[in-house]
């Protein structure tokens, strides 16, 4: 069966406004009618039956009304746009379809509606740790990694994947990860349309693929990918989360050289939301002296 997302559909939103070209419209107003179409995973909201796992569609029949009352526009391209646009920018929209119609349009011949549809895709920059310390079928660690990556690139809704060097890391963690064998780490930098709940469960996906089994905490593994980042925080467009689930950004990433070193390798621009602010990597690094982090192979 061809893959189809689940929807939110909403429509027939109306709202009076002051867009158009000629003066009379911009001094007397008319009605916008506003159908939004927006494209959610509702699995997680259909067992959770929690409003947050879904978006809030009262909360977007707001954002336009909002926009079709406020400043106003020539066009009703542009009331589209950027309707679209506040839509996208809520965490769990994958991707948006606007039809804004005017039906009072000064058309000059009887005509029952002339309406726009614009058409969004999500593409949001993401960060996402890679790590292994156990061998696969008698692989290697860096021989997962690799295979770890071809299942990114493989993985609809991602693209433009870009990997750091492989790294030789020691185990980070004290007590619970004494004796353990070191890590192989990477870091790998994509673009999604995936919120950020689809793009985990697809990594845990790749890991139950490639042998993962989930049983100690911090125990040995033969692949563990972590979403360190959703969004950039040098533009604030980064998505903060404290679902025990899904946590933006990754609370431990700061802490970690054997993330910021490859990220830093593959990004020399990479930015980090910490408690301080949004903090260069380039400048997180120095701290963590105690860490032992070795380059094994460069980027590819
Ligand atoms: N940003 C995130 N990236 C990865 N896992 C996350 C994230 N936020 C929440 N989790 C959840 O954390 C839980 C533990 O994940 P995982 O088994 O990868 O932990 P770990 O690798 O042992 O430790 P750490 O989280 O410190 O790397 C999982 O249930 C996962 O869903
Ligand atoms: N060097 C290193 N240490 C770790 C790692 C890891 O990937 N690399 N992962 C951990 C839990 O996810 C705990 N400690």
């Amino acid at each position: 069966m061809a893959y189809r997302a689940d929807l939110i559909r909403l429509t027939g939103v109306r709202a009076r406004g002051f867009h158009g070209v000629l003066a009379h419209e911009r001094r007397d107003g008319q009605d916008f009618i506003v159908d939004v179409e927006m494209s959610v995973d509702l699995s997680r909201a259909g067992a959770s039956d929690d409003l947050r796992h879904t978006v809030h569609y009262g909360e977007v029949a707001a954002d336009v009304v909002a926009i079709v009352e406020g400043e106003p526009d020539d066009l009703i391209e542009s009331l589209a746009e950027q309707i679209a646009k506040a839509v996208l920018a809520r965490p769990l929209v994958e991707a948006v379809e606007v039809t804004v119609h005017k039906p009072q349009a000064p058309v000059g011949v009887p005509f029952s509606d002339v309406e726009v549809v614009v058409r969004r895709t999500k593409d949001v920059p993401v960060v996402i740790a890679l790590g292994a310390n156990l061998e696969r079928d008698g692989e290697a660690p860096q021989a997962t990694l690799r295979q770890a990556v071809r299942h990114l690139q493989r993985t609809r809704g991602l693209r433009a994947v870009r990997v750091s060097g492989l790294y030789a890391t020691a185990p980070v963690g004290g007590e619970l990860v004494a004796g353990q064998p070191d890590y192989v780490n990477a870091v790998a930098l994509a673009r999604t349309s995936l919120a950020p709940a689809t793009l985990l469960a697809r990594l845990h996906r790749i890991e139950a693929d490639l042998g993962r089994t989930r049983d100690v905490r911090w125990g040995a593994r033969t692949l563990d990918l972590d979403l360190v980042q959703y969004g950039d925080p040098r533009d604030g467009s980064d998505v903060a989360s404290t679902d025990p689930d899904v946590l933006l950004p990754h609370p431990r990433a700061h802490q970690r050289a054997f993330v910021l070193v490859p990220w830093l390798d593959v990004d020399p621009e990479a930015a980090l939301r910490t408690g301080e602010g949004v903090t260069p990597v380039a400048e997180l690094i120095p701290r963590l002296t105690d860490q032992t982090v070795r380059e094994l192979e460069g980027q590819r």
